[in-house]
């Protein structure tokens, strides 16, 4: 730890085009007590992705995001952010990163405005002539300009959130990280704090999340990984992720029998009828094949669609479970 060596960079700011804003190579961490919490974990987090970090409770997202942090030492293994390496070069890192973990620490006797001017003022670099517009802006982005006056204590826990964001985004940064943010927060709670990472990141700046919500991840982020158990299971863009498990095709008919037997002459598997409604698996060939071979077979046909393949579906089929196990 300390220094940076000869060979590295002297700023973030120089990491080199293309390199990922995250990059961990078998990031390894046990605990003291001999829990394996992350595992060999190889992420990388493209510049100006929103990365959704996605995993059951347990699933080791807290200990790999304080990792990366310089909050703790991995055991094992390596991580880069912005370029540098860390826990290394965590001091230099550190300014160009706004973190939002475990919930914002605030003063309840503050107004929200004073507690940003606290958080300003311990900031060494910050200078204090533009200090309070500075806040004031910060305010605005985050929505909180008319409750700038009230105590803290008196905010919703939205509200709260988004102070601490506010907190994040007193200076122009580079990545920010997002611990469960929308955690405890009511739908509106949490409307609020999506719109405002989407505005964040069309501003340019990378943000990774971590989040237990498959479809929060499917609403904001462009790129996703999959933990389990403190192992990687997947990561790429959301899309992709999602097109990594098949659709489901869906037939509409009265005559359920009759095209459950040709489906399954088709090649489709998995077949099952439910009333109307006939679902298989979206086999290889031509689907407009299958749906000639149903109506030729005198099969009355009211709908014949594929239903796109969820982050959901691609997380059970990559686990063999549902996404609400506890870790
Ligand atoms: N300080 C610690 N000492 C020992 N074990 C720990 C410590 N912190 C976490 N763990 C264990 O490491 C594993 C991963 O925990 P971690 O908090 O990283 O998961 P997570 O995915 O962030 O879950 P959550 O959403 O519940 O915070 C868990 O089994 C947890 O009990």
């Amino acid at each position: 730890m300390g220094e940076p060596s000869a060979t590295e960079p002297e700023q973030p700011g120089e990491q080199e085009a293309g390199e990922p804003v995250i990059a961990t190579r078998a990031l390894t961490k046990r605990y003291r007590g001999g829990q394996l919490a992350v595992d060999g974990l190889d992420l990388t987090v493209p510049a100006g992705s929103v990365f959704g970090f996605l995993g059951p409770n347990g699933s080791g997202k807290t200990t790999t995001i304080r990792m990366l942090m310089g909050l703790i030492e991995p055991t094992s293994g390596t991580a880069r952010v912005l370029g540098r390496p860390v826990p290394r070069a965590t001091r230099a890192v550190l300014p160009h990163v706004g973190a939002l973990i475990e919930g914002p620490a605030l003063y309840g006797f503050l107004s929200g405005r004073d507690n940003l001017l606290r958080y300003d003022c311990a900031d060494p670099a910050a200078d204090p002539r533009t200090r309070r517009a500075r806040v004031a802006a910060a305010l605005d982005r985050v929505g909180l300009t008319a409750a700038a006056g009230k105590k803290a204590k008196a905010y919703s826990l939205g509200m709260k959130q988004r102070l601490g964001l506010a907190a994040a985004l007193l200076q122009p940064r580079r990545l920010l990280v997002l611990d469960e943010p929308t955690n405890g927060l009511d739908p509106q709670g949490m409307r609020e704090i999506r719109t405002l990472i989407r505005a964040l990141a069309s501003d340019g700046t990378t943000v990774f999340l971590s989040s237990h919500l498959l479809d929060e991840i499917e609403q904001v982020c462009t790129h996703a990984a999959v933990m389990a158990q403190g192992r990687l299971l997947a990561q790429g863009p959301v899309a992709e992720l999602a097109a990594g498990a098949r659709g489901l095709l869906v037939v509409t008919t009265p005559d359920g029998a009759e095209a459950a037997r040709v489906l399954k002459e088709q090649g489709v598997g998995d077949i099952t009828v439910t009333g109307d409604r006939v679902t298989g698996e979206v086999p290889d060939r031509d689907l407009a094949e299958v749906n000639a071979a149903l109506v030729a077979a005198g099969v009355r046909v009211r709908g014949f669609t594929v239903e796109r393949a969820s982050l959901e579906d691609a997380f059970v089929a990559l686990t063999g479970e549902g996404f609400d196990v506890a870790g």
